[in-house]
């Protein structure tokens, strides 16, 4: 028992190293990376705390060196399923009682220990099994990472601090939050390694119990993540890891009674797929489960003409083909006025010309290869149904190599149709789709930009005078939950640009901030009268 309202470390975000040569961030992630691939681990199941083997083994490789396994893991079928919520259940018992400050301890040291003696392990391994630069890796599984568990922590305290506004006499209203009553399923992405780690970490902090089932090509970092937990001091069965196939897992976790929450982030099918699930199961559950999902997006930049064309190009080309398109973020549609158009084309031709592709461990390259067969298979089809259209060319790029890894050379496609298939499907991969617009239309291409997708994830405006930059964001207002100014549409900071889309983007409870925390606690309003009524009848029965 503790009699202190305590106050957290206030939360910074964590600087982002630079990796420059001769630098001793540099060496040591080098000497780890090297250390790691030159062994195939072997990654059993985590539940209650237990490694589990179930001898049903599937491989983790390399996406830019898709012969190398780096590891093989045990996957999960419905009866560990069930165990999860077994071990799961059990830590409820004790994890949601935890007073919060010791809940928050935990993550605080996990975001220290990721600071610190983790940083390496957890950057070489999302270098290795997702295919990220040592830059693009930093800013994911170290600084986002840090970040989502500092932050967080605040964020919790402040949903704790806040009270009803009034309690007069002789009452005493106040509010407090429990954890939810069962699981909450984590079903996370491959591009990621801090979302991946959120989507665990923000409902256990509010001290609910978690199943994780990670993306197939990403539990090679998910497994460190549960070594950093582990570390960290989370007990046992409060996070449990179970990756496999997703139909038989999703299947058992969604139809049992206990299931309290979703916590998804991938593709917008998927989570569809995960809703009506849940509908169709809508009364067997306990409580109803909350959902929470961040899915696709077909992300724009919009420049107005009097756009600045050196600073347009260059987020054109880093807000496209940085981590090879596969940020959900990821600029892949544009809208520019003609008369722009042959400046800033000759501007990205030349900074795309000099993008270095290939393998991760070369810190030379400024991106590595899409993360498997089926992405890369999809980026090729999208690239030839360009060359052979009537209303689409390939501007620059659409070279494909798969032999050794799964390479796709950044490409820009220009096309006269606005609704023209890369203009209005996500793609995930590094390219772009251009659409030159009659800068005397602007207005209709400004609706042509809000309604080409269904998706409404991040966009970006381009443009000088301010009077058009407010029209602009006006008119583009419900088009991405995440908007820039004159800047790439990619690189939220936790703290800064809380994440997330609307439409079919998804449920817009921006990640790393108050808003998604809310979805994992049930708030108990409690009213306590120190001087209850003794008679029932009211003031007006009396007589006069
Ligand atoms: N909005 C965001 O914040 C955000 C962030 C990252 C990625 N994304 C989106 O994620 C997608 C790319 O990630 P992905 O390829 O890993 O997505 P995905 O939908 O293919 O997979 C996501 C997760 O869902 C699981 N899954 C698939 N089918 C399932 C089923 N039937 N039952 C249970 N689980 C199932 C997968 O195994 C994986 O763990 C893109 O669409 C991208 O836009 C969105
Ligand atoms: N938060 C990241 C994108 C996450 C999705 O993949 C960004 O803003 O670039």
């Amino acid at each position: 028992m503790t009699n202190a309202f305590f106050k957290v470390p206030t939360p910074v975000n964590e600087p982002i190293l630079d990796y420059a040569p001769g630098s001793p961030e540099r060496d040591e992630l080098q000497k780890t990376y090297a250390e790691m691939t030159a062994e195939t681990i072997e990654i059993p199941l985590i539940i209650g705390g237990k490694e589990i083997k179930t001898g049903n083994l599937a491989d983790c490789v390399m996406p830019h060196d898709h012969q190398k396994v780096i590891a093989r893991y045990h996957q999960a079928d419905a009866s560990h399923v069930a165990q999860a919520i077994e071990a799961a259940a059990e830590a409820w018992k004790t994890w949601s009682e935890m007073p919060w400050q010791e809940r928050a301890a935990v993550f605080i040291k996990a975001a220290e220990l990721l600071a610190g003696p983790y940083r390496q392990i957890l950057n070489a391994s999302t270098m290795m099994s997702q295919g990220k630069t040592c830059f693009q890796a930093e800013i994911d599984a170290a600084c986002e990472l840090i970040d989502f568990l500092r932050f967080n922590v605040e964020y919790m305290t402040d949903i704790y601090k806040e009270q009803p506004m009034v309690s007069p006499a002789p009452t005493w209203n106040r509010s407090e939050h429990r954890a939810l009553e069962g699981f909450v399923f984590a079903i996370t992405p491959f591009n990621f390694t801090a979302i991946c780690a959120n989507l665990c970490a923000s409902p256990a902090m509010m001290g609910n119990v978690v199943l994780w089932k990670p993306s197939d090509t990403a539990v090679y970092s998910g497994y460190h993540i549960m070594k950093l937990w582990h570390e960290a001091g989370l007990p046992a069965g409060v996070i449990n890891f179970i990756p496999g196939p997703p139909q038989e897992i999703g299947a058992a976790a969604l139809k049992h009674p206990d299931l309290a929450g979703i916590h998804f982030t991938g593709s917008t099918k998927t989570f569809q797929y995960l809703w009506k699930s849940v509908a169709e199961n809508i009364e067997n559950y306990k409580s109803y489960p909350r959902l929470v999902g961040e899915t696709g997006g077909k992300d724009f930049v919009f420049a107005h003409e009097s756009a600045d064309v050196p600073s347009l190009a260059a987020a054109l080309v880093r807000g496209a083909f940085e981590y090879s398109g596969q940020k959900c973020s990821a600029a892949s549609r544009a809208y520019i006025p003609t008369n722009i158009w042959p400046e800033v084309k000759k501007r990205v031709g030349e900074m795309t010309a000099q993008i270095t592709m290939g393998d991760v461990g070369d810190f030379s390259n400024f991106i590595g290869a899409v993360i498997d067969q089926r992405s890369f298979d999809k980026c090729a089809a999208f690239i030839a149904h360009a060359r052979e259209a009537a209303d689409a060319e390939i501007a620059f790029g659409g070279e494909t190599a798969g032999d050794k890894g799964f390479f796709v050379q950044p490409t820009v496609i220009e096309t006269t149709n606005p609704h023209y298939k890369s203009m209005c499907e996500e793609i995930f991969g590094p390219i772009l789709t251009v659409y030159p617009y009659d800068p005397a239309k602007l207005d209709e291409t400004l609706d042509l930009c809000d309604q080409t997708s269904p998706y409404a994830l991040t966009g970006a405006i381009f443009g000088r005078d301010r009077g058009d930059l407010v029209m602009m964001a006006d008119r583009l207002k419900h088009a991405a939950g995440n908007f820039y100014i004159n800047d790439k549409p990619t690189g939220a900071v936790v703290g800064q640009q809380p994440f997330g889309g609307g439409r079919a983007s998804g449920t817009n409870d921006k990640a790393g901030s108050k808003l998604n925390l809310l979805k994992w606690t049930s708030a108990r309003s409690i009213k306590e009268n120190f001087v209850p009524p003794t008679g029932f009848a009211y003031p007006h029965m009396l007589d006069s």
